[in-house]
């Protein structure tokens, strides 16, 4: 029977001898391999951040419908020139959000003074809470990049260096860092209807695009993922871990080995919140397959930038054109 993993990764973090770090690095592949998703303990994130957090993103979707036009996206707000890092209201797909960039972006950068959508900035104001969550997101990301080029045999640093461009001139990663907001709504519509069991849904069935997501589900569970042909399973809530899965992106760049699962989240009678931090590389990344990786090249090499612009489009909350009437 298939299970979600749950992860001890304290070895990757603090002081350990390098044979642990390679089974956990292998446990990690593994995982990803396989289910696709795992969950992670032994983070050294401090619980009183993640409440805090949480408490953030409460106060964030508590404010009225008028104060939150504030922060939208061009298409909800024509004030606003930003179509990508915002917020988008629940009338998209029942969940409203808020996406936010890196607090660290070299705002001197071209792609963002020209007000490239995948560079815009945050309205929001990223307080100190943000900011360390942020970096605990980073924190945590770095470790699991680095146990997949363990696991792949490859210098263990191998990802850092597309992680992070500034050094050399780039915007930095472009990351997301999402805060997720399903309301309460008294004989809400789903936003569409499970494929193979007719589950009611307030999050459609899909893969995220990245190469990790790294997700707190708040004390509500809800989030699915597809297990073989058609059967889903829950994602039991753990209090303080956070949900890991594979995306597209790392699916490339490892030529299929490890696998983007498809996940949902079901039509619930109360509320929840949930905080996916979406770690991406920066924008002129070439994804290609690993060096280590010696089979026939299943893609085509394409730089992130470009990847995550089309893979954006399948996203009902990305489909911003005039048109839309959503
Ligand atoms: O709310 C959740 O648990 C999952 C949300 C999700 O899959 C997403 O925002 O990509
Ligand atoms: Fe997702």
């Amino acid at each position: 029977m298939t299970n979600i993993p749950t992860i001890d990764i304290s070895p990757l973090l603090f002081q350990s001898d390098e044979q642990s770090k390679i089974d956990i690095s292998k446990s990690i592949r593994h995982a990803c391999e396989t289910v696709g998703f795992f969950q992670i303990i032994g983070h050294g994130i401090d619980k009183d951040l993640i409440d805090n957090m949480v408490n953030e993103a409460q106060r964030f979707f508590q404010q009225s419908s008028e104060e939150k036009q504030d922060y939208a996206v061009h298409k909800w707000n024509r004030l606003n020139s930003n179509t990508y890092r915002g917020y988008f209201p629940s009338s998209i797909n029942g969940k409203e959000g808020l996406d936010l960039c890196s607090p660290y972006m070299n705002c001197e950068h071209k792609l963002v003074k020209k007000g490239d959508p995948l560079h815009e900035l945050n309205k929001w104001k990223i307080n100190e809470i943000l900011i360390k969550y942020w970096d605990e997101m980073w924190r945590i990301g770095i470790e699991l990049l680095r146990a997949i080029a363990r696991a792949f045999d490859l210098d263990v640093f191998y990802f850092d260096k597309f992680l992070d461009d500034r050094s050399t001139g780039g915007a930095g990663t472009i990351s997301t860092f999402r805060l997720n907001f399903y309301p309460q709504i008294e004989n809400a519509t789903p936003v569409s209807i499970g494929v193979d069991d007719g589950e009611p849904l307030s999050c459609e069935e899909h893969c995220d695009g990245c190469l990790f997501t790294i997700l707190y589900q708040h004390e509500i569970g809800g989030l699915q993922i597809e297990i073989e042909n058609g059967k889903w399973m829950d994602v039991p809530v753990i209090p303080y871990a956070f949900v890991i899965n594979t995306g597209k992106c790392l699916e490339r760049w490892t030529n299929g080995c490890l696998k983007a699962v498809k996940h949902r989240v079901k039509l619930l009678k109360q509320e929840r919140l949930s905080i996916p931090f979406f770690l991406e590389p920066s924008y002129s990344t070439p994804i290609i397959p690993l060096p280590t990786i010696n089979c026939t090249h299943k893609y085509d090499p394409i730089t992130y930038g470009q990847y995550i612009t089309e893979s954006n489009k399948k996203f009902k909350e990305y489909q911003r054109d005039e048109n839309d009437s959503s």
